[in-house]
């Protein structure tokens, strides 16, 4: 704990009792306790330095990174960490790697599409680190259109095998990480080819490398694709390019879960639906969506901690100046973003719920939540991950030139983050999915097809698309079933107005083609009607702890309100309010700034971030940010001369060039 608390003023303010909101953020007392074991367990070990890595070259990054994971592993073992534990110590660690892939990919794929055999076979290796494996399902020509890839496996009855090849230079394997340098084996996405016909795409696991020396074997070529975005960053990663010429696997490398070949050659799909092969995916974008609240708590701590430091103007006389916390326009755009942090980790929750119970489902044989599993995940992935890139921004301006510096955390932050728009699902690509299952459950609505899951509001299309917000002053604003009606009736109008349009085109395909931008805009409205929706329930529970539960119903107000404001044009379009209730709104969300004013700090302390995890000397614990900065930047290797290399053959001769010139004169 910090010896001077030159944030103590501020979280002396705080109406609440930080400990039980700690338990609220992570879900248990349990949950706190580890997590809190982890984070300082990481931060104590010298091992797990990372103050330096943005000076570090790709190299040395990446064997810095090799370094970290052999590290963590040891510690695993030693202390028997449970696979909560070790899962969270990899989080603290904090840089991108070889095992992320390696457990976040290439395990579950096994898990889910391989047989039991196969998992008996495979997983042991995989668990103690005997193979490394990684997902290698994106080529250089293909990466959102999985249909559209290229490699082949193509089944030799006379031998008993798969032949692996990549035919032409745009179906080589670009991104899987893990590839370039460390994997032996990969699960590899490629088209079945048995008896002369094409079987769409499967997956394979293939090994790549020896398991003595590493080196690839014969038939592969593979390495790293070369730098990414930012320094640090996401370059710990070693993203790859892998062909085949040929490369022969056995025959039971295929994972055969959902779909077999015979000894014979023949093709024989399991009586479940095809698109359990992308189940690896819906799990990884379940997974983003709990990380994405973990990345803009992280940028909002530091901003927050920060803003209450750092002073400006407001001084005429000689006394302080105002801290920049208190200006309404540094509310206005930090504090909906403290509350969106608190909305995506509670829809986070949510999404693992249900992600768990369709699994069960699914292991029952019932698919019936398929299509609600792909809905959510995708549409909660996209724009969790697009909020999150953007608010990660946000912070860096709100911390004014400082967070420009790599020392506040914040572009380091943001390199690593703004992939995550792109990767597992291109976030347009993932709307449009979810655009279409909007349009699907529109059209089903006239044959009285009742809506479940979380398009279950849907099915109140009568009243939705008359019905009046009875909003009449700021206050009425606070009422959740006055949100959750305008939330849902915008929703669903801006989805019957997309289908009426489609209607109208010569086909469903070309309507859909040119209101694709609509339909984007519809698929955000349904998935904010999902992360208020899942707001207002959380609040609705009994929540322990002093100030605890007002404190996020007044978060949950902040972050439906500013939505509300800032898609004002889609609110009053579809006539869900008035013009006067938009006011209304904004107004209310100006009050609920001022209440939130005196918590920040405390609400930021409440994600229990450690001064390592959090890498910002702006975000400190302590606050004592202008010497922590000040000491950091004698740190550069620019510093580690007083004269800097390239003076005797650069700098002198022009200034003693423009003396002589000028002693001519
Ligand atoms: C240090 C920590 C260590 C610990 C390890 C743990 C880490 C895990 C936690 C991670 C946490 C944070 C993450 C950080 C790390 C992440 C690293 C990132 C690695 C990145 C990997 C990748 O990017 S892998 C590649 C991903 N690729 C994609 O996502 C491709 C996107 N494209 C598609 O999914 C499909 O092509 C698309 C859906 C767009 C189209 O499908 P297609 O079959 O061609 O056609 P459609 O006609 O559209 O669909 C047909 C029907 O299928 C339905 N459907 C589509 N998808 C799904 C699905 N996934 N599930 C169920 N159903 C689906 C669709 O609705 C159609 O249905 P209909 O009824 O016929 O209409
Ligand atoms: C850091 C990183 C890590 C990755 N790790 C892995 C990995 O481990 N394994 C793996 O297999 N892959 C990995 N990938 C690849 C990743 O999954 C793909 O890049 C991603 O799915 C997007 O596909 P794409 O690159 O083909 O984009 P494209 O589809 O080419 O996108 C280009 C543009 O076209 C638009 N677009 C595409 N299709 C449509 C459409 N139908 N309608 C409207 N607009 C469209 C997109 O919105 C985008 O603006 C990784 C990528 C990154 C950046």
């Amino acid at each position: 704990m910090a010896e001077v608390d030159h944030l103590a003023a501020e979280r002396a303010t705080a109406r609440f009792d930080v400990e039980e909101m700690k338990v609220a953020w992570a879900g248990s007392r349990h949950a706190v306790h580890v997590a809190d074991r982890m984070a300082r367990l990481v931060a104590s070990d010298p091992v797990f330095r990372k103050d330096n890595r943005t000076m570090l070259s790709r190299k040395e990054l990446f064997k810095d990174t090799l370094r970290k994971a052999a590290h963590a592993w040891k510690r695993i073992v030693e202390l028997r960490l449970t696979e909560e534990e070790a899962d969270l110590l990899r989080q603290y660690v904090d840089q991108p790697g070889y095992v992320d892939l390696h457990w976040g990919m290439f395990v579950p794929a096994i898990k889910g599409q391989g047989t039991e055999e196969q998992q008996h076979k495979w997983l042991p290796l995989a668990y103690k680190f005997q193979i490394i494996g990684c997902y290698a399902q994106t080529e250089l020509g293909h990466g959102s259109n999985v249909q559209g890839l290229e490699t082949t496996a193509t089944f030799d009855p006379k031998t008993d095998e798969f032949v692996i090849h990549s035919p032409t230079l745009t179906s080589s394997k670009w991104w899987p990480g893990g590839l370039g340098k460390a994997s032996t084996h990969a699960v590899v996405y490629a088209r079945l080819i048995t008896e002369g016909k094409d079987y769409g795409i499967h997956g394979f696991i293939v090994q790549l490398r020896s398991l003595e020396d590493h080196s690839p074997l014969p038939g592969v070529t593979l390495g790293d694709i070369g730098g990414k975005f930012g320094s640090g960053a996401y370059n710990s990663m070693d993203n790859g390019v892998l062909r085949f010429d040929h490369v022969r696997i056995p025959r039971d490398q295929m994972l055969m879960r959902l779909s077999q070949v015979t000894r014979e050659g023949k093709y024989v799909h399991s009586n479940v639906p095809k698109q359990l092969l992308y189940g690896t995916m819906v799990y990884v974008r379940q997974s983003i969506v709990a990380d994405a609240s973990k990345a803009l708590s992280r940028a909002v701590c530091i901003a927050v901690r920060y803003s209450a430091v750092r002073k400006q103007f407001g001084s005429q006389d000689g006394g302080p100046e105002t801290q920049v916390l208190n200006y309404k326009t540094q509310q206005s755009r930090l504090f909906p973003l403290l509350a969106s942090a608190y909305a995506f980790r509670f829809v986070g929750d949510w999404l693992n719920w249900l992600y768990t119970d369709v699994t069960q489902k699914l292991e029952a044989k019932d698919f019936s939540t398929l299509q609600e599993a792909h809905a959510c995940t995708a549409g909660l992935k996209a724009v969790t991950t697009s909020v999150t890139a953007d608010a990660i921004e946000e912070c860096r301006k709100l911390c004014g030139g400082h967070g420009y510096l790599n020392s506040s955390g914040l572009p380091e932050l943001f390199a690593v983050y703004v992939p995550a728009c792109t990767y597992e699902g291109d976030n347009v690509v993932l709307l449009l999915q979810v655009a279409r299952i909007l349009m699907k459950t529109v059209s089903q609505l006239a044959s009285g097809k009742q809506p479940v899951g979380t398009m279950a509001y849907m099915g109140k299309v009568q009243y939705l698309m008359q019905c009046k917000s009875a909003v009449s002053s700021a206050e009425d604003w606070l009422n959740p079933d006055a949100i959750q009606e305008a939330f849902e009736a915008r929703a669903l109008r801006m989805a019957v107005n997309c289908a009426q349009n489609i209607s109208q085109a010569a086909s469903q395909e070309e309507g859909f083609y040119e209101r694709s931008p609509d339909l984007l805009e519809a698929a955000v409205a349904h998935i904010q009607l999902i992360i208020v929706t899942k707001f207002i329930e959380k609040v609705h529970q009994e929540i322990p702890g002093h100030g605890v539960k007002e404190q996020l119903q007044a978060l949950c107000n902040v972050y439906a309100l500013y939505i509300l404001h800032k898609h004002l044009g889609d609110f009053l379009a579809t006539g869900c309010i008035t013009p006067r209730q938009g006011a209304l709104a904004n107004e209310q969300l100006g009050k609920l700034y001022a209440q939130v004013r005196p918590n920040a700090v405390a609400l930021v302390d409440a994600f229990n971030y450690t001064d390592h995890y959090l890498g910002s000397v702006l975000g400190r614990y302590d606050g004592d940010v202008y010497p922590a900065l000040y000491e950091e930047a004698w740190k550069d290797p620019l510093n580690e001369t007083v004269v800097p290399e390239g003076y005797h053959e650069y700098l002198r001769p022009l200034i003693k060039q423009q003396q002589l010139k000028l002693s001519r004169l």
